[in-house]
């Protein structure tokens, strides 16, 4: 990664090495730089294998339909874990075992290390009930394997997180968002139930109707209340194209006014997306799902010769009538998976040029585990101090100014925004009047380009900009907020009522020593 940042440094891995070089021994110094052999020639053969294996091993599951048999079994598993920990004298807290670096999460959590582990592998999709529109899964299951199974019986699960390794108890235990999120909110509203074991070993359902205070609790509660064994989710029907139109926008203003209109326009669009290249240069995405596609316009975008989709969305960039494409609706869910967003050009700076595309692309992308497994501590520091990852979550009306703010701080583009609705509902994430409202997601991943960038300094002014406005900070990247601050931010009234009812102190830890940068390395 060799791209130059305008203090003079080059962006990322080649900032490392330029700055001291004679301290960076011949292993560092190919592992910054040629980061990319590693993962073309390994990493991404090894990814293939990894999703194979997967991919078998579901399908003969699914179709031996064995896994709803097991359910039960797996469940009374975790649940004599946590009656031997307390047969043990509760004395450490828990937490899944599930291993820090298969999370898609930025750091890896210490925390693992520590805490009494509970295996919770319960990796199974159970039932489709159509009648009922729902899905009932286990929380492992993930979106690739999610939307593979739903789509081709003509459903979908109606926000579908894009990237395929995000699972089900991590956005419901952290957050999940998608471009229809402006519709139907975040992951959480979809959930129907939830069904966990608690700290005394057993097991609790809970739903709008059934132990509503505790449903309303476990969004965003990162498994501090309890450990998710099995999920409704609502489903809807899917069709087999998504019809895509591209708006160009040429200022901040314009870019700000067309997204806001097209999420208001609830009814005509079912996902929005807006990419922005530059402070004043974007491209406001709309779409819905169709059965069929107009000849000439329809665009496999997941063939792996396509270049980057976030490349192709800027190519549309400055045409002054709206442009239409045809995209097969599970390759739009998974639209920017192959290029990680934009973090792939950082990994395999030649990723997008077509001999490489023709030649490995169909190996591509490769998996967000196995990098985090594998980067080291080098390449590890080298993100720490020249790579900033975060997702705001700010109110529609503050969209301006929050651009502004993240121009100020970092200058990384493209920039992300995803519009989602807050409902009025109890938790973690209050709406500030008390009423339904209209929030954005703001999401900047790269190498900042500004003079002043420091890792702490940097996020800690963006968080208190995000605080200001009443906005909230997803939780899987750096958060160097104080505790006070973090409660600022998301109300823990109702969580605290939930840590007593079900005996949480000494079984988990609570929230911020889960995800305050000091738990994670
Ligand atoms: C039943 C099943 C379960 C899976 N479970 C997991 C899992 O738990 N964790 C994980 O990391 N990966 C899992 N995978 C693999 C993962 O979904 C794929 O590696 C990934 O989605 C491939 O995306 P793609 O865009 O490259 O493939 P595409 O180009 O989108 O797919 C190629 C073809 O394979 C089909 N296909 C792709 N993935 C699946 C899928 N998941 N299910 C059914 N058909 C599929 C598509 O419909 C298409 O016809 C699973 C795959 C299958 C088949
Ligand atoms: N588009 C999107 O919405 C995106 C979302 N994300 C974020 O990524 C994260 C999800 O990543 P993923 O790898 O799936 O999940 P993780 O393994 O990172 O889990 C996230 C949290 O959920 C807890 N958790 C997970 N499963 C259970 C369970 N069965 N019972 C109790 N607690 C559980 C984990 O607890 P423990 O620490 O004990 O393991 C952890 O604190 C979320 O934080 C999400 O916000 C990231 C990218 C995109
Ligand atoms: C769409 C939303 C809400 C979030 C997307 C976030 C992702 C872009 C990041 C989540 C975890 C990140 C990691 C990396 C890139 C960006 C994410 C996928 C790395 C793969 C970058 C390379 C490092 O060596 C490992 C990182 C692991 C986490």
């Amino acid at each position: 990664m060799s791209r130059k940042t305008e203090n003079g440094h080059a962006g990322g891995q080649d900032s490392q090495t330029s700055k001291n070089p004679a301290d960076k021994s011949w292993l560092a110094y190919i592992l910054i730089n040629y980061r990319w052999v590693f993962v073309c020639f390994f990493l991404l053969p090894l990814s293939l294998v990894y999703d194979i294996y997967h991919l078998a091993r579901s399908w003969i599951i699914f179709k031996l339909n064995s896994a709803p048999k097991k359910h039960d079994e797996r469940v009374k598993f975790v649940q004599k874990q946590v009656r031997e920990w307390n047969r043990q004298g509760r004395n450490t807290p828990m937490c899944t075992a599930r291993p820090g670096w298969q999370t898609i999460s930025f750091r890896q959590p210490k925390y693992k290390k520590t805490l009494f582990n509970v295996k919770v592998n319960l990796m199974d999709v159970l039932e489709i009930d159509t009648e009922r529109k729902t899905v009932r899964v286990e929380p492992l299951v993930s979106m690739g394997q999610l939307s593979a199974t739903l789509n081709p019986l003509g459903w979908t699960i109606p926000i579908l997180p894009e990237m395929d390794d995000l699972t089900v108890g991590g956005l419901i235990m952290g957050t999940g968002i998608e471009t229809s999120s402006h519709k139907h909110g975040l992951f959480q509203h979809i959930c129907v139930s939830f069904e966990l074991v608690v700290a005394d070993g057993s097991v609790v359902k809970c739903s709008k109707e059934e132990n509503s205070d505790l449903y309303y609790a476990i969004p965003w509660s990162y498994g501090t209340l309890g450990f998710l064994t099995a999920v409704e989710i609502e489903i809807v029907p899917s069709l087999q194209f998504v019809r895509l139109e591209y708006k160009s926008v040429s200022s901040l203003d314009e870019a700000c006014r067309v997204f806001e209109e097209e999420t208001l326009k609830e009814e005509n669009n079912q996902f929005v997306e807006g990419l922005m290249f530059s402070l004043n240069r974007g491209v406001i995405m709309t779409a819905n799902m169709v059965n069929s596609a107009e000849p000439g316009k329809l665009n496999v975008i997941s063939r792996w010769y396509k270049p980057w989709f976030f490349k192709h969305v800027e190519s549309f960039w400055g045409l002054e009538e709206t442009q239409v494409e045809y995209i097969p609706t599970r390759d739009y869910f998974h639209r920017h998976s192959r290029s990680i967003f934009w973090e792939i050009q950082d990994i395999i700076p030649f990723g997008n040029h077509p001999v490489f595309r023709y030649l490995f692309g169909w190996m591509v992308p490769p998996k967000v585990s196995l990098l985090k497994l594998t980067q080291g501590d080098t390449v590890k520091e080298l993100y720490e101090n020249n790579h900033f990852i975060q997702d705001m979550l700010v109110p529609m009306s503050t969209l301006k100014d929050a651009l502004l703010c993240f121009e100020k701080e970092v200058k990384i583009y493209p920039v992300w925004l995803c519009p989602f609705k807050l409902p009025k509902a109890p938790g973690m994430l209050r709406s500030p009047s008390g009423k339904q409202e209209l929030y954005v997601d703001i999401g900047t991943y790269g190498v900042p380009k500004v003079r002043n960038f420091h890792p702490v300094e940097t996020t800690r002014r963006v968080e208190s900009f995000v605080r200001s406005v009443k906005g909230f900070q997803m939780l899987y990247a750096d958060s160097y907020m104080t505790e006070e601050e973090f409660h600022s931010m998301f109300d823990h009234t109702l969580y605290n009522q939930m840590r007593k009812k079900y005996d949480c102190d000494k079984a988990f830890p609570r929230v911020y020593g889960k995800v305050s940068r000091a738990a994670r390395d």
